[in-house]
């Protein structure tokens, strides 16, 4: 599926305009990693996208068609949320809130059956977190409740998923574990947009790079592109050197902080 973004303006507040003039294009089989300071507007793109606030200017498409034209149940055929952190106010299982990502294929009234329980089992062990199935969602640990509500999104059966900070909780190995997780989706023809304070992780799986900053867009291309020591600077204040290393063939870009 196809996402795009034309001239989106929004405003928490009159007159503070906290997005401004995004413009942005990405396709199915493409991962756009968005990267930006703390507070550049990365979060309010992704509720505007997902049509929970409505842009006082612009429009984003999916397939051409306007998102908020879609009635919400088909749209979340379409588009799967992973948010940065989420707590419900309820004891669900674990099983139970990667269920919820089945609501939209499940008939009003109906409850899920053995093949959407199924699909959830299955995204659960794709992240290797079945064995949390009966465990109260609220109990576990923060890394853990990301990894449910990642497979909450992949039970969904999205076309487009859009991930704000989906490794921000996890540890080393399961960070990399996800990047590969999103790298082989988008190779499997999904649409996905996903935030993150890494750079390097657009490195890792990200076809396309933007850059927010005070709500605008000021870089986008390739991430070998707008990854830069000088691009670094002006985005996060730090001397960064951009490398790129060979290991057995292949080229590595690696981020190297200047810590001294
Ligand atoms: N509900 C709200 N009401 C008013 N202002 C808000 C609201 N939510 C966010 N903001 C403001 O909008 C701006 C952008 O916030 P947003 O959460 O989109 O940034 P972000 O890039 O996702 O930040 P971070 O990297 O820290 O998560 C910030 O200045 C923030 O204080």
């Amino acid at each position: 599926m196809k996402l795009k973004l034309q001239d989106l303006a929004f405003a928490y507040e009159k007159n503070n305009e906290v997005l401004r003039g995004v413009t942005l294009e990405v396709e199915s089989g493409e991962v756009l990693c968005l990267l930006g300071p703390n507070g550049a507007g990365k979060t309010t793109l992704f509720k505007s996208i997902l049509g929970l606030l409505k842009p006082s200017k612009g429009k984003v498409l999916i397939d051409g068609k306007d998102v908020r034209d879609y009635p919400r149940k088909e749209l979340a055929h379409y588009l799967g949320y992973v948010p940065q952190n989420h707590i419900p106010p309820f004891p669900f299982r674990v099983l139970e809130v990667v269920l919820m990502g089945r609501t939209a294929h499940i008939n009003n009234f109906a409850v899920p059956s053995t093949v959407d329980v199924e699909i959830a089992r299955e995204a659960m062990r794709r992240l290797n977190i079945g064995h949390l199935e009966n465990r109260n969602y609220a109990e576990i640990s923060g890394g853990e409740r990301q990894l449910v509500l990642i497979a909450r999104a992949l039970a969904q059966k999205p076309g487009i998923l859009v991930l704000d900070e989906p490794t921000s909780n996890l540890d080393f190995g399961n960070q990399l574990r996800i990047l590969r997780h999103i790298k082989r989706l988008a190779e499997s023809g999904l649409t996905v947009v996903m935030s993150s304070h890494f750079p390097e992780h657009a490195f890792y799986c990200g076809s396309k790079v933007a850059v927010m900053q005070k709500g605008r867009i000021i870089h986008v291309g390739r991430p070998e592109e707008v990854i830069t020591g000088q691009n670094l600077k002006e985005i996060y204040g730090v001397e960064v050197e951009v490398a790129e290393i060979e290991r057995k063939g292949i080229n590595y870009r690696v981020c190297i902080p200047s810590v001294v």
